[in-house]
């Protein structure tokens, strides 16, 4: 008998800012008792409600349930920056291009396919506009470092037949309101999401296909035995013929994928709502995103009533944390830096408050490839999101229910593809290495 214990379960820092300023979600039951279904999925984030999403399209008669360690909207996919990225976007590159023209054209076509089928999901649950907005997005540069990268990053698009428009600083001026930026480089298919909300949507569409889902219910253990698998909760139980591990990072805990997978903890501040006189002083167009030139620099979102209030959200600063958690101490300092970078672009937003700082996780490879595969008969995995797992999650919980399905589709030939995620230096070189390697290029991006 297989069995698996959670060496861990998520610990959030600061409030979901996003989340926080909606209206209050009615929450859902915790798991309490036993019961059954045909496929239990582990994590109600991007991976876990689209793999029940897929599961229920490719078989609407499957009996799904999904366990959530915390509330939905309160975990990763709720503390994101919300850019749903149709190009490459490799973090680990200086200009965002990937490893090769030919993996970021099939990966291109991958995450369109996976912006088709939010915004099928958006339109089939009725998910209000303003949290799926596919308005394209920004790569802003602030000093010949991001110049040069958008150059070199706007010459691969080239290559890759993409379009794309280069902004000067005036024209940044005019969107952003501020005359930090030197230059841009839009490119118009990126989706932009109100995290919360559309993942909120999300989860009430798959409730209306009777899809199951319990909140504040972190599994602590699966096991598989004659009568299939078991996955234990601290009040109750679910036995389920098969099971979609959906919770990113976190399969590391269950022990799987151990010494492989780098866990960055990101951060993110979001203002009070700005006056009348905030708006005016500031100018500008009333949403937009902005993502760094430079991978390692600040990324920033302004947004309006539709999302949630006139504010800007900002984000800055990657810590890798083996244990999966930001301390008091790090969130504390790193919204000091935030504060910094948001005053130097928005001067004539002094004394506006943050009010909402909160910590999330990423999990990379130092490879770049995702778990999507079978880990053991029944067991399957739809994690590790690279950075990017608005998409990238989209297509491991896609890729987990069409191949427990038995069907093969580009995205399951993708995954399966893929290599096992390279062996990390052992701890504590990991930690000590990838920190310092992130402060130097923190540092060269810092005006970005
Ligand atoms: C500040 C910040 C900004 C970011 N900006 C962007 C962006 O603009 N665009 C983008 O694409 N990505 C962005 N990301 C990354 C993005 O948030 C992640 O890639 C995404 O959330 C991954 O989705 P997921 O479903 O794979 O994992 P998660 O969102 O982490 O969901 C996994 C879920 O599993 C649950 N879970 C874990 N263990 C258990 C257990 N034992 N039992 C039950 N449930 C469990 C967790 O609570 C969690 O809700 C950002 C991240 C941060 C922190």
């Amino acid at each position: 008998m297989a069995r698996h214990e959670a060496l861990r379960t998520p610990v959030f820092s600061g409030p979901a800012g996003w989340n926080a300023i909606l209206s209050r979600a009615a929450p859902r039951a915790r798991l309490e008792g036993a019961t059954g279904c045909d496929i239990a999925i582990v994590g109600g984030g991007f991976a876990g409600l689209s793999a029940a999403r897929r599961l229920h399209q490719i078989d609407p008669g499957l009996d799904v349930v999904i366990l959530e360690a915390a509330r939905i909207a309160e975990g990763g996919t709720g503390r994101n920056s919300g850019f749903m990225i149709d190009l490459p976007h490799e973090l680990t590159s200086s200009d965002y291009a990937g490893s090769g023209e030919s993996r970021d054209r099939q990966l291109t076509q991958l995450n369109r396919h996976a912006i088709d089928f939010a915004a099928q999901a958006v339109a089939e649950y009725a998910i209000p506009e303003g949290w799926f907005q596919c308005s394209g997005k920004i790569n802003a540069a602030a000093s010949a470092v991001g110049m040069a990268a958008n150059e070199s990053y706007a010459r691969h698009l080239r290559d890759l037949g993409e379009a794309h428009e280069m902004l000067d600083a005036s024209a940044m001026r005019e969107i952003t309101g501020t005359d930090y930026y030197r230059g841009g480089l839009y490119t118009p298919g990126a989706a932009m999401i109100q995290p919360a909300g559309y993942v909120r949507g999300f989860a009430l569409g798959l409730e209306r296909t009777g899809v199951r889902i319990f909140e504040q219910s972190p599994v602590l253990c699966i096991e598989n035995g004659a009568q299939g698998w078991r996955l234990l909760t601290a009040r109750g139980e679910v036995r389920a013929e098969r099971v979609i591990m959906a919770n990113n990072g976190h399969l590391e805990s269950f022990g799987f994928q151990r010494g492989r997978l780098m866990h960055i903890m990101l951060n993110a501040c979001m203002t009070e709502e700005l006056s009348a006189d905030h708006l005016r002083a500031l100018g500008g167009h009333e949403c937009w995103g902005a993502t760094p030139s430079d991978p390692m620099g600040t990324t920033v979102r302004r947004i309006g009533p539709a999302q949630g209030g006139h504010r800007i959200v900002i984000r800055q600063g990657g810590y890798y944390r083996p244990r999966m958690q930001t301390s008091t101490r790090d969130l504390a300092r790193l919204v000091r830096h935030m504060r910094q970078k948001f005053e130097a672009r928005f001067p004539m937003l002094r004394g506006v408050r943050f009010e909402y700082c909160w910590s999330g996780h990423l999990c990379l490879s130092r490879n770049g490839v995702s778990v999507m595969r079978e880990l053991e008969p029944g067991l399957y995995a739809a994690c590790v999101d690279n950075g990017l797992g608005t998409t990238r999650s989209t297509l491991t919980g896609i890729g987990a229910a069409e191949m427990l399905c038995g069907l093969t589709s580009a995205v399951t030939r993708f995954f399966t593809a893929e290599a096992q995620p390279d062996r990390l230096p052992p701890h504590p070189l990991d930690t000590v290495g990838a920190n310092a390697y992130m402060r130097w290029k923190e540092w060269r991006a810092r005006l970005e």
